[in-house]
């Protein structure tokens, strides 16, 4: 198994990210970390939190330097402004996706072997002038894939999105038949490619309080959901739902799934991060390069203070381990 390189983006400079960065430097990883960002903010952010930190330029895919603790491996970008920790500034928006625009086309390229991101601000970037949803869509169209799928996990529990940074006011008109097709195929295929599930077994929410009362609050269950999961049980899928989402979360059902799949963003994660918040990793499934995040944001009000948890920054970590050397295995069978 050759040296795991990871890509980092520290995100909104303003926000945890660079803290999480410069306290993930100060223990010592087996595996290259390189950062993408501005040098002069990991400096001054390690000053404020008074941890040391010594940056040394990443030279590209033939560096094979591991970094000992309290230093980090560094892809310069430079910022627009000085970041002052809690109070973003749009003239650092573009930065942001700089950093993830150069990350990624490192993974692309096969210089690195996964992209972890810490938290950005969709707000500030959109104030900014530049429309931005999340990474998730940014990575989809930066790659050129037709769709990618959310997916947060933590022990016990994954649960992947139909839909993901939507207003709750278009989050019915944007569920159709073959947009529920795609997702349930992307996230057929990763669990069995990336997580090793040959059989996964998912459990499916319905859009409608009580999955629709059979018809009497709401039809999308009847008229879309349903015909949509038959269609896969007929090929010997395993898909259980629509099923009402106040009642899925429950260990009776949860102990028969790889994962469950909910229509909308505030209808599966507030359970997940209620369960694992601070242990929890976000997964983009779909994308060719493997991307693993944060289960938070940018916690402005603990930006600069040392009182940010890295737990879930670790926690992708370790996934993007996972992820990258089961990858490898499976290029190295296929060989
Ligand atoms: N992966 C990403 O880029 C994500 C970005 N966001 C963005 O973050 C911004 C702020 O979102 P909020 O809803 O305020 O959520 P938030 O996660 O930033 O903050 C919610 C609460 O959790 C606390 N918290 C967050 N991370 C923590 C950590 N590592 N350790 C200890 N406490 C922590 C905060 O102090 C705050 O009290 C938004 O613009 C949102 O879009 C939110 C989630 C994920
Ligand atoms: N709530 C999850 C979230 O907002 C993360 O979004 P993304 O930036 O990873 O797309």
């Amino acid at each position: 198994m050759p040296i795991l390189r990871f890509a980092l983006t520290p995100g909104e400079p303003a926000g945890i990210g660079p803290d999480l960065c410069v306290m993930l430097a100060q223990q010592y990883w087996p595996h290259q970390l390189v950062v993408f960002a501005d040098p002069q903010l990991m400096q001054s952010r390690a000053t404020l939190l008074n941890l040391p930190l010594t940056l040394h330029t990443w030279q590209g895919p033939e560096d094979s330097r591991l970094c000992q603790a309290g230093e980090l491996l560094i892809h310069p970008v430079p910022m627009a402004t000085e970041a002052k920790p809690g109070h973003a500034d749009i003239r650092n928006a573009q930065y942001v996706l700089d950093t993830l625009t150069a990350a990624t086309l490192a993974c692309q390229q096969g210089q690195l072997h996964a992209l972890i991101t810490a938290p950005v601000h969709k707000g500030i970037i959109n104030d900014a002038g530049i429309p931005f949803t999340g990474h998730t869509e940014f990575l989809e169209q930066l790659t050129g894939v037709s769709k990618v799928v959310m997916m947060l996990a933590t022990e016990g529990l994954r649960v992947a999105l139909v839909t993901t940074h939507l207003p709750l006011r278009a989050v019915a008109d944007a569920i159709t038949a073959p947009l529920l097709e795609e997702v349930i195929e992307i996230l057929l295929q990763d669990l069995r490619q990336k997580f090793g599930i040959t059989q996964p077994r998912i459990l499916v929410a319905g859009l409608n309080p009580h999955a629709g009362e059979g018809g009497h609050l709401g039809d999308e269950e009847l008229t879309l959901i349903s015909p949509v999961l038959e269609g896969f049980r007929q090929r010997g899928e395993q898909l259980e739902g629509p099923l009402p989402a106040d009642t899925l979360f429950n260990e009776k059902y949860l102990a028969q799934a790889d994962a469950v799949l909910a229509m909308y963003h505030d209808q599966g994660l507030p359970v997940l991060k209620y369960k694992g918040f601070g242990k929890a990793v976000n997964i983009t499934l779909g994308l060719p390069i493997i991307r693993t995040s944060v289960d938070h944001g940018t916690a402005f009000d603990l930006a600069g203070t040392g009182k940010a948890d890295a737990g879930s920054l670790i926690t992708a970590i370790h996934t993007a381990v996972q992820m990258a050397t089961a990858q490898h295995l499976s290029l190295e069978t296929h060989e």
